[in-house]
């Protein structure tokens, strides 16, 4: 059986007092709740706050992006050895904001996740097609393109290794939900595609997540398609009681 898998993607928002104190208002309110992986992703400079204020609970620690090169003459980037240093287990790579504003290519987030598994890290493995994409017919192509070259080279240990998170760019922030249908038709493509290039064993494993404008109103839904393992949660994660009732959606 596959552990669902609920993550808040806390994006550029919360500094340090407002990061202590989102994770000590949701730690109580998600305790009882063992069913469930449950991650929260808050921005480099207050994962170490993060961590401190996670102490003795089991949500575990996400960074939003790391670099492929583990030191060196890199300014501004950080490495997944930094990441476990600071006290993640988890990484976001990918995500459609970083290829979209910042130019990420399928190559580069290639180099990223393998050098994050490689560190010990668990990478949630960001994938989607745009709108335009979308209604040009593109979509399954656009996604088996982003699931090949993100995951090349990679062997079937590592895959064990990364959580896929399908987010629609067209959902994201927009309020706009794929439908269940919609959702489970993707998800079903990617398990295919995963089946082509590892095999079916790795493919009825890997955990495949929907994000893009996950609610507490239609995580329900979602959770119900047979494909769907997860959320990735953007706006909703930004407070407790929303990011904790979607987490709870089976209690
Ligand atoms: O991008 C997302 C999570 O990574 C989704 O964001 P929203 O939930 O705000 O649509």
């Amino acid at each position: 059986m596959r552990k669902p898998v609920i993550a808040g993607n806390w994006k550029l928002f919360k500094k340090t007092a407002e990061t202590a104190d989102l994770v000590n208002k949701l730690v109580p309110l998600v305790k009882n709740n063992r069913q469930v992986d449950i991650i929260i992703a808050p921005v480099f400079t207050v994962l170490s706050a993060a961590k401190q204020a996670l102490s003795g609970s089991a949500i575990h620690l996400a960074a939003q992006d790391c670099y492929w090169q583990e030191e060196g003459a890199f300014t501004g980037e950080v490495s997944p050895g930094m990441l476990v240093d600071v006290g993640c287990s988890h990484v976001i790579v990918g995500h459609s904001e970083r290829r979209q504003y910042f130019g990420e290519t399928d190559q580069a987030v290639n180099c990223k996740i393998k050098a994050a598994v490689a560190a010990g890290l668990v990478v949630l493995f960001c994938i989607g097609e745009t709108l335009a994409e979308r209604e040009a017919g593109r979509t399954f192509e656009v996604l088996r393109t982003q699931l090949s070259g993100g995951t090349a080279g990679l062997t079937t240990t590592e895959l064990e290794k990364i959580i896929i998170a399908y987010e629609p760019v067209w959902a994201i922030g927009t309020g706009k939900t794929a439908s269940n249908e919609q959702a489970q038709e993707a998800h079903a493509f990617i398990r295919s595609e995963i089946a082509g290039l590892f095999g079916n064993g790795p493919a009825d494993m890997v955990r495949i997540l929907y994000g893009g404008s996950v609610k507490p109103e239609n995580i329900k839904g979602l959770m119900a398609q047979k494909d769907i393992d997860g959320a990735l949660v953007g706006g909703a994660s930004l407070q407790a009681d929303s990011f904790a009732a979607i987490a709870n959606y089976d209690i």
